[in-house]
């Protein structure tokens, strides 16, 4: 059984703030934030949560072709800002697109979340009487970030970005994957804790923001993510120069410059919109996808071959090869 992406959406709430708005609130400037992480603008949602972005990036999805919401059997969300613990994400989406034979899940890989949201789905749904899956990476970071911390709070975004998965005889999408983690070293970036306060202890602490020691995720970055690449690449028996078009996690310019430079292949296929967006964490890759789809850069049907590639809390990382 072969499954391909049928179609994309993204949606982006609408308030914008430059990186000169956020020097009235934060000691920081325009030419710090572009200069260091390639971002110019972010949009921060005001009455969206993450359900409401999520479901508008669906609904974008499913709008495009001819595919009813009770057509769909999973539905995972891919996030680290949900609008609760319960219900999830999912639920709270399959609810608002009345897909009501999809079983709906959450999963928390962070930036990594979404490609690994596109590995559980794919599996479940070769095995699955349904036709559709939807998997959507979706974030209000705004929320979790600490605003008084210019070191993150200048870095992250709020968005939703999703693909509808179609199990199909003849095409196949995913050709190789693999997906890593190492919770060692998940002190580097840390959001939403909760401490063990109740009836019989009191007063343990924990920081609900996110907190990030960036120069660790960075080296784990440079080091990992290019190792990532080459191997789905040559596992699957292909030349890094035969890939179209390499997704990137949405983190940092400089650091998508790194890893083009360490993979030896030009910068033109590592598309950019972090400087539209900042950081959307598990959204960062489908809405790139869906911006590539829109300009006609990558076309579904088109036998173009991409690499998705997140990484980050976790920490997580790993790589998705697909044949479009
Ligand atoms: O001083 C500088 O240049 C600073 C140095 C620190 N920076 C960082 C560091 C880490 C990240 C990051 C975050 C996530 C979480 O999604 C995942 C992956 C990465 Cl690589 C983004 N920016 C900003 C510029």
């Amino acid at each position: 059984v072969k499954v391909r992406i049928h179609s994309v959406g993204k949606y982006i709430p609408e308030k914008i703030l430059t990186n000169d708005d956020l020097t009235e609130w934060l000691d920081t400037s325009d030419e710090w934030i572009t200069s260091r992480t390639g971002i110019k603008q972010r949009h921060i949602s005001t009455t969206e949560n993450t359900s409401d972005l999520c479901t508008e990036a669906a609904l974008k999805a499913l709008g495009k072709v001819k595919v009813k919401a009770e057509e769909i059997g999973l539905l995972i969300v891919a996030t680290m800002s949900p609008d609760a613990h319960s219900p999830s994400v999912a639920c709270t989406v399959q609810s608002n697109i009345h897909a009501k034979n999809a079983m709906a899940f959450d999963i928390n890989a962070a930036c990594s979340g979404f490609v690994y949201a596109c590995s559980v789905a794919e599996k479940m749904l070769s095995v699955s009487p349904y036709q559709y899956a939807l998997v959507i990476g979706g974030e209000v970071m705004s929320k979790v970030v600490d605003w008084k911390d210019r070191s993150t709070a200048v870095l992250f975004g709020d968005g939703a970005g999703c693909v509808l998965l179609e199990k199909n005889e003849n095409t196949h999408s995913f050709i190789g994957e693999n997906l890593h983690a190492d919770g060692s070293r998940g002190s580097s970036l840390t959001s939403g804790e909760v401490a063990v306060n109740n009836l019989l202890t009191s007063g343990n602490k924990a920081n609900p923001h996110l907190q990030m020691n960036g120069r660790d995720i960075f080296d784990f970055v440079i080091r990992s993510v290019p190792k990532s690449i080459i191997e789905v690449v040559e596992a699957n028996q292909l030349q890094l120069e035969e890939i179209d078009y390499f997704l990137l996690h949405q983190a940092n310019a400089r650091l998508i410059k790194a890893v083009s430079k360490k993979l030896k292949q030009p910068i033109e296929k590592f598309p950019q919109n972090i400087d539209q967006y900042g950081n959307t964490s598990a959204a960062s890759i489908p809405i790139l996808l869906d911006e590539l789809i829109e300009h006609g850069d990558i076309q579904l049907n088109s036998n173009q071959t991409i690499v998705l590639t997140g990484f980050g809390g976790g920490l997580t990382w790993g790589s998705l090869l697909i044949k479009l």
